[in-house]
């Protein structure tokens, strides 16, 4: 049987379990540059454990609302971050970690100026925009070994917004 799933807007708070928000609201840590730039400093939690970072860009075709998916995965070896290279809203989908298991999804929408990093061992859906271009820069573990993890939920979820 299907579940239904309200996407939320995304708080740096909401998602404190799961990961960091990245944004440039507020005052910068540092002005650089001249005064130029504003530098919003060292905020994301990165762990690639014996591997290295890598950066690499994602073209995933962009999906609908409402949105069905059963799948999600984790990375139990490294952090991810996704940074768009548009200014478009995307859908994010975490769970808690229930006994190694996904628990119940949260859904929540990003809005423009924000991207996010999934710590290590984060359940999560796959990258998820809703407009094209589904650009997106990917920072995350290269290394050995397949550092993923997915599982189907016994039954779909059900995004709407
Ligand atoms: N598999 C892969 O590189 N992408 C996923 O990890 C994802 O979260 O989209
Ligand atoms: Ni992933």
């Amino acid at each position: 049987m299907t579940q239904t799933l309200l996407a939320q807007p995304l708080t740096a708070a909401a998602f404190t379990p799961f990961g960091d928000v990245l944004d440039a609201n507020g005052a910068p840590d540092k002005l650089i540059n001249a005064d130029l730039c504003g530098r919003y400093h060292d905020r994301a939690t990165l762990d690639f454990a014996d591997g290295r970072a890598g950066i690499s860009i994602f073209d995933a075709v962009p999906r609908s609302l409402p949105y069905a998916f059963d799948l999600v995965e984790r990375h139990p070896e490294g952090s991810q971050a996704f940074v768009p290279m548009h200014q478009n809203p995307w859908l994010v989908i975490v769970a808690p970690d229930a006994g190694g298991r996904p628990g119940d999804p949260l859904a929540f929408l990003v809005g423009p100026g924000q991207a996010i990093n999934f710590h290590k061992g984060t359940w999560h859906g796959v990258l998820t925009p809703l407009h094209a271009p589904g650009l997106f820069a990917v920072i995350d573990r290269i290394g050995a070994g397949t550092n993923l993890q997915e599982v189907r939920y016994p039954a779909p979820w059900r995004v709407i917004a």
